[in-house]
């Protein structure tokens, strides 16, 4: 495996993006919508940049004073010797940086993704072939529609409440795996409320409900 796949919490930390193209924008968006405090810096940027609200843009080239204090940076400018001299600041300051021009240079790349609620796909080519990458996310984003988000959030509650009435993982693994098999997303789908609540009273009893497990 050519990387290790992670998945970074970035709330409230700050992040510098160096370039305001179209590249430097993608990773600007991403990173706001994680709840990192981005900064871009750039002498001019992009539309989709000059209209992108919750972040903090500086106009003008990049000065390596801006990685103090950075948690992560990209080095996306149009400028490849600028891109290095950022990567090899970074390197130094021990802030880790993704490479625009050059990925396999970087301390990271990032995937095509699928979001719905707490469920993250992430899938990457190792850089092989992003317009595959692309594909496969949007073949995800079909497989797993908006359903899947309020299915998790039912997930989520039985587990949080089988958990503090005890542990028991054996018992608990077979409850989970038996709802993976009732097609509960597709209930979801269908709002049929009724019969979500009939295959929680089947495998968990009836204080379980659907009511007080997915909160309106
Ligand atoms: C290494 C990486 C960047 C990193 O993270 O460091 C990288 C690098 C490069 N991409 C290039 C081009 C394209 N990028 C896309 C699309 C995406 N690229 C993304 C990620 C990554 N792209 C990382 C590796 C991902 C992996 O593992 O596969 C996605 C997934 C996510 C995102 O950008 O946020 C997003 C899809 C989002 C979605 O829709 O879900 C398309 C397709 C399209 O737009 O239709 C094309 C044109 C077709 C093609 O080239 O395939 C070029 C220029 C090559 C050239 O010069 O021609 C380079 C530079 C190079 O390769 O050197
Ligand atoms: N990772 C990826 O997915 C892809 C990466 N690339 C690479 O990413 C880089 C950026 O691509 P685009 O956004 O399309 O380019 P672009 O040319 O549209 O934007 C570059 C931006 O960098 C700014 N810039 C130039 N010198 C700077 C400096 N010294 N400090 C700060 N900002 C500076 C420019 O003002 C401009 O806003 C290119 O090197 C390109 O080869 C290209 C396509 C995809």
């Amino acid at each position: 495996m050519k990387y290790y796949p992670i998945f970074l919490n970035v709330k409230d930390r700050p992040c510098l993006v160096a370039g305001g193209g179209q590249v430097g924008a993608r990773k600007a968006k991403t990173l706001v919508s994680a709840g990192a405090w981005v900064t871009v810096v750039s002498p001019e940027f992009c539309d989709h940049l000059a209209e992108m609200p919750g972040i903090r843009k500086i106009q003008r080239c990049f000065d390596p004073k801006d990685l103090d204090q950075i948690f992560l940076v990209f080095a996306a400018t149009g400028d490849t010797a600028v891109n290095r001299q950022i990567q090899n600041l970074a390197r130094k300051a021990r802030v880790l940086c993704n490479s625009a021009d050059a990925p396999d240079q970087g301390d990271f790349i990032l995937p095509a993704v699928m979001n719905r609620g707490d469920l993250i796909c992430a899938v990457s080519t190792c850089g092989a072939s992003p317009a595959l990458a692309r594909k496969i996310r949007m073949d995800l984003d079909q497989a797993y529609g908006p359903e899947y988000a309020t299915f998790l959030v039912l997930m989520k509650a039985v587990r949080e409440k089988l958990l503090a009435s005890g542990h028991d993982p054996d018992g608990h693994k077979h409850i989970f795996r038996t709802m993976m098999e009732r097609n509960l997303p597709g209930l979801v789908a269908a709002n049929d409320m009724a019969a979500i609540d009939a295959v929680m009273q089947e495998l968990l009893g009836s204080q379980f409900n659907v009511k007080e497990l997915i909160p309106q």
